[in-house]
């Protein structure tokens, strides 16, 4: 459902971040993107959201070749995809409950559903009971949760994550990991990008090592040979 095919990107500077990268993602894998710095992980992941363009070969999502999206259209590509972020991205003079109100809200969800949709992922999640607070009274992880919440509850296919324990210690990243993968057993594809070591050692997923754009291991063995 994912397929990238001989996808190169060109940043306007001449920069080559990904290089003739070939990769398969099936509906419903959790797959770990890993690789030093500067590896090109980030900009895998900005092809798949849209936010960037691959320069040359084929990119498709879902039976769709997303390069042929009209910019105008992408909106409705994304309503596809949960994004979670490293710094969580949430509106600081929303409360909890207004983050996540407005994923629905911007998609034009039926009033009559949003706030029992939205108290049933806070309940997910588990900070049902903070959905009064605003951002700056929460924790980093229970942060986290909220940016989980808010990317689950369009219900999306694939769940995108850069970094997203990157803030977050081991403890609180775990915790995180373990709603990922809940919610990934519900069907839902998760890619994310990780530097945390820890965080692979605990979870034996597929992991996809990249170094200077191109993909240099993709393993799904019980334990990944750490060399990041
Ligand atoms: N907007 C941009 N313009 C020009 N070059 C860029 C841009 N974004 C990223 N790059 C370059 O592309 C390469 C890959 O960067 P990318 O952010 O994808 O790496 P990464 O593996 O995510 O790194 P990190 O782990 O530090 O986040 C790097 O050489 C980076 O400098």
């Amino acid at each position: 459902m994912i397929k990238f095919t001989n996808v190169d990107k060109f940043y306007s500077d001449g920069n080559k971040s990904l290089d003739n990268v070939n990769l398969g993602i099936k509906q419903g894998e959790f797959v770990f993107l890993v690789g030093h710095s500067g590896a090109g992980k980030s900009t895998l992941l900005k092809l798949l959201t849209r936010e960037e363009k691959i320069s040359s070969g084929r990119l498709s999502v879902l039976g769709e070749d997303i390069t042929k999206i009209k910019a105008s259209k992408v909106h409705n590509y994304r309503r596809n995809l949960g994004i979670v972020f490293q710094d969580f991205r949430l509106l600081n003079e929303k409360t909890v409950y207004e983050n996540v109100e407005l994923a629905l809200r911007v998609v034009g969800t039926n009033a009559k559903e949003i706030r029992p949709r939205v108290m049933e992922v806070l309940k997910r999640v588990g900070i049902a009971e903070k959905h009064s607070k605003y951002p700056h009274e929460l924790s980093g992880g229970e942060s986290q949760r909220v940016g989980i919440a808010r990317a689950i509850v369009n219900k999306p296919s694939i769940i995108i994550a850069d970094e997203c324990t990157g803030n977050l210690d081991i403890h609180n990243s775990i915790q995180i990991l373990k709603l990922l993968n809940e919610i990934n057993e519900e069907g839902i594809t998760v890619i994310m990008a990780t530097h945390d070591i820890e965080i692979l050692k605990l979870f034996p997923k597929r992991v996809i090592e990249l170094k200077e754009g191109k993909i240099i291991k993709d393993t799904k063995r019980e334990k990944y040979e750490i060399n990041v």
